[in-house]
């Protein structure tokens, strides 16, 4: 075991002539917290779509598990996703016409069919679940209302809830404090930072106070490669981070 979950190795990528991904090499370990940063264009989207099975690099190694003996290269998103690997996009995507209660059941029986649902009627167990993971994501009060109800913040919340209903083993996060209030994002961090204790989180995002309170590793990118790793305080006091953010 060398202490690993993911390793990505020497990955490239080209779209239509342009090496959107160049040689980007990055690994974290299984109970990490880290956070990615980079200018516009940096390659931060590319990275996850690659290790998600989106798109497929043209060179390099996607390693995978405690002994990283799987290669995710080929694989497809699907069986990837079933490996341990959950995707947050920017935007929620909960199912707004039912519950929070009924999102989250539909997440723990890793059903994504809300009729399903409707005609299931759960166990004492798994009302049990879904009431500790409402209350691991702040939304214990809310899990009778409609989660069209909720707030931008809540929605997000529920929508880790539900990746972290799956159980992954390794939560990809993208950007999730956009449009959060104060309070949200102070409450974001703490259920990022929780999450991170049992598994690997990988968040990112361009909100440098946030990046802060994350209080984690921080792995910068520029024109798809890595330009810079190591604390918020000594990736910002790097000259060529300096000159990438002033766009020298
Ligand atoms: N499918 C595609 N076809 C062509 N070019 C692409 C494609 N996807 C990404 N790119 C280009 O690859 C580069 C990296 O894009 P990417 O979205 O990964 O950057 P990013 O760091 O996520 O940027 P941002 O912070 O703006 O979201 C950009 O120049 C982008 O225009």
């Amino acid at each position: 075991m060398n202490g690993s979950l993911l390793e990505v190795s020497a990955v490239s990528v080209t779209f239509d002539g342009f090496k959107a991904i160049n040689r980007l090499s990055f690994s974290i370990g299984p109970t990490e917290l880290r956070a990615i940063i980079g200018p516009n264009g940096a390659g931060k989207t590319t990275f996850m779509d690659i290790v998600t099975g989106k798109t497929r690099p043209d060179e390099g190694q996607v390693l995978w598990g405690e002994e990283l003996t799987r290669n995710l290269v080929g694989m497809d998103e699907a069986r990837i996703a079933r490996a341990g690997i959950g995707r947050k996009f920017q935007r929620p995507t909960v199912f707004e016409d039912q519950t929070v209660f009924a999102n989250l059941l539909m997440a723990h029986k890793n059903n994504r069919s809300p009729l399903a649902v409707l005609f299931y009627k759960p166990k004492r167990q798994d009302i049990a679940a879904v009431e500790t993971l409402a209350a691991r994501i702040g939304l214990a009060e809310q899990i009778r209302r409609k989660a069209g109800e909720l707030s931008h913040g809540q929605k997000q919340w529920l929508e880790i809830g539900m990746l972290l209903a799956q159980d992954p083993k390794l939560l990809l996060v993208d950007e999730p404090a956009a449009g959060m209030t104060l309070g949200e994002r102070e409450r974001t961090a703490d259920l990022l930072k929780e999450a991170a204790k049992t598994r690997a989180v990988v968040v990112v995002e361009h909100d440098m106070e946030f990046v802060r309170r994350l209080g984690c590793k921080v792995t910068v990118f520029h024109e798809g490669s890595m330009l810079a790793e190591g604390s918020l305080d000594h990736v910002t006091r790097n000259q060529d981070v300096i000159d990438v953010y002033l766009g020298r």
